[in-house]
């Protein structure tokens, strides 16, 4: 047993009931200050405040954390970090002023990464994602989800998928799988947009059903990617298989991406840069969670999601990483919160609540992480000394993490 003991603010004390916060109620983060927290089996035991803590001697473990805060590690609900190669060749195009699109249409992009994916082995791909994954989780990861979508083959998707499923089975962090072949066309489909979706559909999805390699499905639903009509049917077939839906929408324009994913009860649409009204409303009105990726529009010059809006909307909000070779070369969750306060205009609260609690329901992990509640999984973040909860995102750039508790144990990689 491990006890927390003077900690200065214990941050996240959410009711075991609340597993979502939606519009008004995400400024509510409820903290204890100067608490206790008990820690057995890996999982979160008790709490309470110092005036009623428990004796130390029933603990084996006693951690004094006076002047720190403690809160629930960073779910981190969209990411692609399982790729072969950086792609910093791009780095200069695009400080060159090229966009995005233009530098996919020289070559570069996702087809570029599936070029390289291809021709690596299943053991590099899993040792270079383990890697990035062990910096993220010192970085206050502690669930992550993990999409394919650089392989666009047959057997390159289910090599991704495969690694994936490698590092569900090797660290200590719940991890979720999306299915995202629907990421591009592949070249020698430019022309057949048809045949590489009979391929999706009748040759990939019932192969990684089989092998239970999936959790969701994912569709790039974009001007010169996905139209709506193939992002719906890909959809349709994924649910076929039992893999909800947590789709890329309106990232460069407005695409009625976003009703699509609410009609089919996604559990989340991701991206949202490009927004209009009858989007905003439809999100606020469903159950579909809106993840935002700041640290995307901050890469890409391209515009930060109007997350306001949508608060007012009532709508549910996320923020994540997005760490990916092209469009967002980080998957710092703290820069993402940073971001989220000074570009998303979000008050700490609620960046925090969207980065942890909302973030966990995206990942539809709300009973494992997200929040401190008996009986969830004890990844922890435990400050350094600082003077207030709103120091984490105004000190951007700044790490103030003392240390990451993985189910309890603390996390060197
Ligand atoms: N927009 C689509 N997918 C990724 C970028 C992929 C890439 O450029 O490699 C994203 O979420 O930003
Ligand atoms: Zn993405």
């Amino acid at each position: 047993m491990l006890l927390f003991k003077n900690i200065k603010s214990l941050v996240g004390v959410h009711t075991a009931q609340t597993s979502l916060l939606r519009g008004a109620e995400m400024k509510n983060l409820p903290f204890l200050s100067n608490a206790w927290l008990a820690i057995e089996n890996g999982k979160i035991k008790a709490f309470g405040e110092m005036s009623n803590m428990p004796s130390e001697q029933n603990f084996e473990e006693v951690i004094n954390a006076e002047g720190k805060f403690i809160l629930p590690t960073w779910c981190d609900s969209h990411t692609h970090i399982v790729f072969a190669a950086p792609r910093e060749e791009e780095f200069e195009m695009k400080i060159k002023g090229k966009s995005y699109e233009e530098i996919a249409a020289a070559g570069g992009g996702i087809l570029n990464s599936a070029k390289k994916l291809q021709i690596a082995t299943e053991d590099e791909l899993y040792h270079s994602a383990s890697k990035r994954l062990i910096d993220l989780i010192r970085l206050g990861t502690g669930s992550i989800e993990i999409k394919s979508g650089y392989g666009l083959t047959t057997d390159a998707e289910l090599k991704m998928l495969r690694v994936i499923k490698r590092l569900k089975n090797t660290f200590p962090i719940p991890i979720k799988a999306t299915f995202l072949a629907a990421h591009a066309y592949p070249a020698e489909f430019k022309n057949n947009h048809e045949g590489y979706i009979q391929l999706i559909i009748d040759e990939m999805l019932p192969k990684i059903a089989e092998e239970k390699l999936a959790d969701y499905i994912d569709v790039f639903c974009e001007k010169g990617f996905f139209s709506n009509e193939e992002t719906e049917r890909i959809l349709n077939a994924g649910l076929k298989y039992g893999l909800k839906p947590k789709i890329h929408v309106n990232q460069l324009s407005i695409s009625g991406g976003v009703q699509i994913g609410v009609k089919k009860h996604a559990v989340s649409v991701d991206h949202l840069e490009e927004m209009d009204n009858d989007a905003i409303n439809c999100l606020g009105q469903s159950n579909t969670i809106g993840t935002i990726l700041p640290s995307c529009s901050f890469y890409l010059g391209i515009p930060f999601a109007n997350a306001r809006g949508l608060i007012n909307a009532n709508a549910a909000i996320a923020i994540a990483s997005d760490f990916n070779p092209g469009s967002t070369p980080s998957g710092n969750m703290n820069f993402v919160v940073s971001l989220a306060c000074i570009k998303l205009k979000l008050f700490p609260e609620e960046a925090i609540n969207a980065a942890t609690i909302n973030g966990a329901a995206a990942l539809e992990l709300q009973n494992e992480v997200g929040s401190i509640a008996i009986g969830k999984c004890a990844n922890l973040i435990l400050t350094k000394e600082i003077p207030s909860l709103a120091f984490i995102p105004y000190s951007f750039g700044q790490p103030q993490i003392d240390a990451v508790f993985i189910n309890g144990k603390i996390y060197n990689g």
